[in-house]
């Protein structure tokens, strides 16, 4: 099969692309008023205004061709019906089947998926209350009062975004903890104001035998003994894998291990027993109204015309910018405290899944796929990286993500917050002319001298790209909805570009490097096999550590 980069589809929009460069949107908008009503799109209170990009009704058609030119429809029915659509691993990507509901008419697939996800949410709803009601002890007795969920990359960064993004909602259950990172600060940080009686550690690893989550276990099992004995490690820790054989070697009971399967991939994961923690704080309810968003929006997705689908949509928009502009970043910025780790979960999900460099048959792309997601929270964004977006010579497509409801009920924050996050996406679009520049500053009173010399300063040139997701309230189930949307955009740009976004395999290779020089960090030899810089920092660091006398155990 030949790259799509190679179609009619793609050369009709390197030429479109080539006659619209000239026309910004600010002109756009001057020849369509309608252009909010054509360029935006409602869904179960989620409204999609994406009218502030360069696109004309005509580019939304070349690029809904390449869709299909590509063959998306297909691809998604292939995802739907649970083929293996991750060629390089022959596996499905059945993570929108974790999120099914029993009563909703969809027939159970014939090799029992839906059964044996139905059995493990049967058994978290069980614990989850266990947990909540109290009935789940530690070893002395005491109810659980503290949740450690210790896991990374996919079997952290979903559950800890969701965590913090239901803040208000985590009530009645246990204080969630998360733990990623190889660096011991973090692990010791949480265990600081524990009390090993009363906390429960989830041991998150779809392998079981990540290092940093395999080191935080083992040292998190060692934090336990120092006031327990090993026969209370199994009522202190719980595993949520597809490596039973590994946990149980770990301590793990068998009746505390939640199984997932390998059609889930790490990143999109979420939504099975990794979202255990989640479900303690959250109660069974919170979680399953979490899932109902996400079904909702595989239901969109599954059943909406291209033209109206979002996360097609949103795909389509990206690959535009990236295929046809030449960008190389995608800003997210929630105007929302909550989702603060937006940007970082998106990271994972975005980068891991697009940044590719060949076709699902093994054939080198020649044209970039996956862009560098970035972002931070906003307002604080404004005083940090917007200055490169208003008047660098930078091509940044931008989302904006705001609630209609605050999180709290401080007066006056709200409407300025939202009122920044409209003039930020308006002020990027629209720009400050030369004249509007002069124009102002004249009527500030200042002499012409002065307006020459400040003019070329103050033009901001616009045009620059974003969409704004608006809700009306950040609820588990708009969540759920928010979540799944990126996944079916970030899944669909993939299905375009005609790459895999289920596997991974260049994390593999630091990984493997990282296990040779370990020992190497602790011999007293020379490190000489690597290249000068490495043999260089390794000999480095050897010698900061006898000068500090510090242990390297
Ligand atoms: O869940 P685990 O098997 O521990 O894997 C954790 C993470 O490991 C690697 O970094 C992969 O690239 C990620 O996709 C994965 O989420």
């Amino acid at each position: 099969m030949s790259l799509i980069s190679h179609s009619a589809e793609w050369a009709a929009l390197t030429q479109h692309q080539q006659s619209l460069a000239q026309t910004s949107m600010r002109e756009l908008f001057a020849a369509n008023p309608l252009r909010f009503e054509q360029f935006s799109l409602q869904l179960d209170g989620l409204l999609f205004d994406f009218s502030k990009h360069r696109i004309t009704s005509e580019t939304k058609d070349l690029l809904l061709s390449l869709a299909r030119q590509a063959g998306l429809p297909e691809w998604m029915q292939a995802l739907k019906q649970g083929e293996k659509v991750n060629r390089s691993e022959g596996r499905a990507a059945l993570h929108h089947a974790l999120r099914f509901r029993p009563d909703s008419g969809l027939p159970l697939t014939g090799d029992g998926i839906h059964a044996k996800i139905l059995a493990v949410r049967q058994q978290m709803q069980q614990f989850v209350q266990a947990i909540r009601c109290g009935e789940r002890l530690g070893y002395d007795g005491q109810a659980i009062t503290d949740l450690v969920h210790i896991g990374i990359g996919g079997s952290d960064l979903g559950p800890r975004l969701a965590a913090e993004a239901l803040r208000p909602f985590l009530t009645g259950g246990p204080r969630l903890h998360f733990v990623a990172n190889l660096d011991g600060g973090e692990l010791a940080r949480t265990l600081a104001g524990l009390n090993p009686a009363t906390t429960l550690f989830a041991v998150v690893s779809k392998t079981f035998t990540t290092l940093e989550t395999a080191t935080n276990a083992q040292s998190a099992r060692n934090w336990l003994l120092q006031s327990s004995s090993a026969a209370n490690v199994s009522q202190h820790f719980v595993a949520i894998t597809t490596n039973r054989q590994a946990a149980e070697q770990f301590g793990v009971a068998p009746e505390n291990i939640f199984a997932f399967w390998e059609w889930v991939g790490g990143r999109y994961s979420v939504w099975s027993a990794v979202g255990l923690s989640l479900a303690c704080g959250l109660g069974w309810e919170g979680f399953e109204a979490f899932l109902e968003g996400a079904a909702a929006m595989d239901a969109h997705y599954f059943n909406t015309p291209l033209d109206q689908n979002l996360p097609v949509l949103m795909a389509l928009l990206s690959i535009w910018y990236i295929s046809f502009w030449g960008a190389e970043s995608h800003a997210l910025v929630p105007y929302d405290d909550r989702l603060a780790r937006f940007p970082a979960y998106l990271q994972q999900m975005d980068m891991e899944s697009n940044g590719k460099r060949v076709s699902t048959e093994g054939v080198a792309l020649d044209h970039a796929s996956g862009a560098i997601i970035w972002g931070e929270v906003g307002s604080n964004s404004q005083h940090a990286f917007f200055q490169l977006l208003h008047q660098s010579q930078r091509l940044v497509p931008i989302d904006f993500i705001v609630s209609a409801r605050p999180s709290h009920s401080l007066p006056d924050h709200h409407p300025q917050l939202v009122a920044n996050c409209l003039a930020q996406s308006e002020a990027l679009m629209w720009g400050k002319t030369e004249a509007e520049v002069r124009a102002e500053l004249r009527a500030n009173g200042l002499p012409e001298e002065e307006i020459e010399r400040l003019t070329p300063h103050k033009v901001c040139p616009g045009n620059q790209p974003s969409s704004t997701l608006l809700f009306s309230e950040l609820s588990p189930y708009t969540l759920g909805m928010l979540m799944a949307l990126y996944e079916h955009k970030i899944c669909s740009q993939a299905a375009i570009w005609g790459i895999n976004p289920f596997d991974q395999w260049g994390v593999e290779f630091g990984k493997q490097l990282a296990k040779k020089i370990v020992p190497e960090l602790i011999s007293p030899h020379a490190a000489t096999e690597h290249d000068a810089s490495t043999n260089g920092l390794i000999a480095a660091y050897r010698r900061y550590v006898e000068l500090s006398g510090t242990s390297q155990q």
